[in-house]
């Protein structure tokens, strides 16, 4: 492939690695976003639409998307703040993983409660900028000056490793399970972000040619997301119960109600959110519902 061949295409942004990688590849995969990737090549053509992937580190895209140097991204919104690139992309839809928090740890045994406790100590990250917004207003607000303020160190990984080392007083890390704070015997005292994955633009990009694909693929990606967060419940009852069962299943419009081959009766189709769904059972139960069914939705435009 040379320069040439990617001219004119839309350039679209996938984490390389890491913990966002493998869900952006069923993402490409739902909206059928078809490539070929050689191995160790960073940069491939699409196969059926006129777009090209581009493999990058997770943390470099939101500069790539808010420089123009690709037209479409996701990244986490996290390394979107960090980059400081709020202003230069427009987060285009959130898409329901990489969810996790940013906190600030510190030591079980130690005593810091709260981040002022905090103020003017030791606190290494890979978030120098948020984790130095952060504390610079605490420092400002307990008018630290010079060396009295919090010191903020930057390192690129093994965060969770600089209490124990004797490096850092307390860290600023992402958490999610939290079984790596744990393992390090750490606990959170602040959060300072929740985030989660989302597909970005280039704020310049408006009005470009390029702007139909974006909003198909966005589309595309949104049918995607949806699917995973709902179900698909399905349940018969008797039609003189109908009324409260729909309370529990309204549908994203109306449910589906067709007729049983039984007199009186009905099945009930609706879609529902997943994260609801044991409750929604136990009370179409309650009202009466019978023989209850829960799809996987693989794929829907709502
Ligand atoms: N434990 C986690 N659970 C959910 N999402 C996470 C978790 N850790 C990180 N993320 C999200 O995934 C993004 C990439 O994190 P990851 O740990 O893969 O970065 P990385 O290894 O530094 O990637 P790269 O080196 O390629 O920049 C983070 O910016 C965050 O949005
Ligand atoms: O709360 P948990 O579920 O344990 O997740 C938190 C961990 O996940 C991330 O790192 P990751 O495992 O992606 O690897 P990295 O440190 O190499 O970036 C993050 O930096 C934490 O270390």
């Amino acid at each position: 492939m040379n320069a040439e061949s990617l001219n004119g295409r839309l350039l679209f942004a996938i984490p390389k690695k890491g913990r966002l990688h493998d869900t952006c590849l069923e993402l490409l995969a739902g909206a059928d976003i078809r490539f070929r990737r050689h191995h160790r090549l960073d940069v491939c053509l699409s196969l059926n639409h006129n777009l090209a992937l581009v493999f990058l580190p997770a943390s470099d895209i939101p500069s790539f998307v808010g420089k123009g140097n690709v037209d479409l991204g996701i990244a986490g919104h996290d390394v979107i703040l960090e980059a400081e690139m709020q202003n230069y992309v427009e987060e285009v839809l959130r898409l329901n993983f990489g969810k996790c928090a940013l906190q600030i740890q510190v030591p079980e045994s130690s005593h810091y409660k709260s981040a002022a406790d905090l103020a003017g100590k030791r606190v290494v990250t890979s978030f120098e900028v948020l984790a130095g917004q952060y504390f610079g207003k605490i420092d400002d607000q307990l008018n630290l000056v010079g060396e009295n303020r919090t010191k903020i160190e930057y390192v690129g990984g093994s965060v969770e490793a600089a209490c124990s080392l004797g490096l850092a007083d307390g860290i600023v890390d992402l958490v999610e399970s939290g079984d790596t704070m744990r393992a390090a015997g750490l606990h959170a005292i602040e959060t300072i972000l929740l985030t989660e994955a989302v597909l970005i633009k280039s704020s310049a990009q408006k009005h470009s040619e390029l702007e139909p694909l974006i909003d198909m693929i966005t589309s595309r990606i949104a049918g995607v997301v949806a699917a995973s967060r709902h179900v698909i419940c399905q349940y018969n009852i008797p039609r003189s119960k109908l009324p409260s069962a729909t309370l529990v299943t309204p549908g994203r419009r109306a449910p589906t109600i067709s007729p049983l081959e039984e007199e009186n009766w009905v099945a009930v189709s609706s879609m529902v959110e997943k994260k609801n769904i044991a409750t929604i059972m136990d009370e179409l139960m309650k009202v009466g519902a019978e023989d209850i069914l829960v799809f996987n939705l693989d794929n829907c435009r709502v």
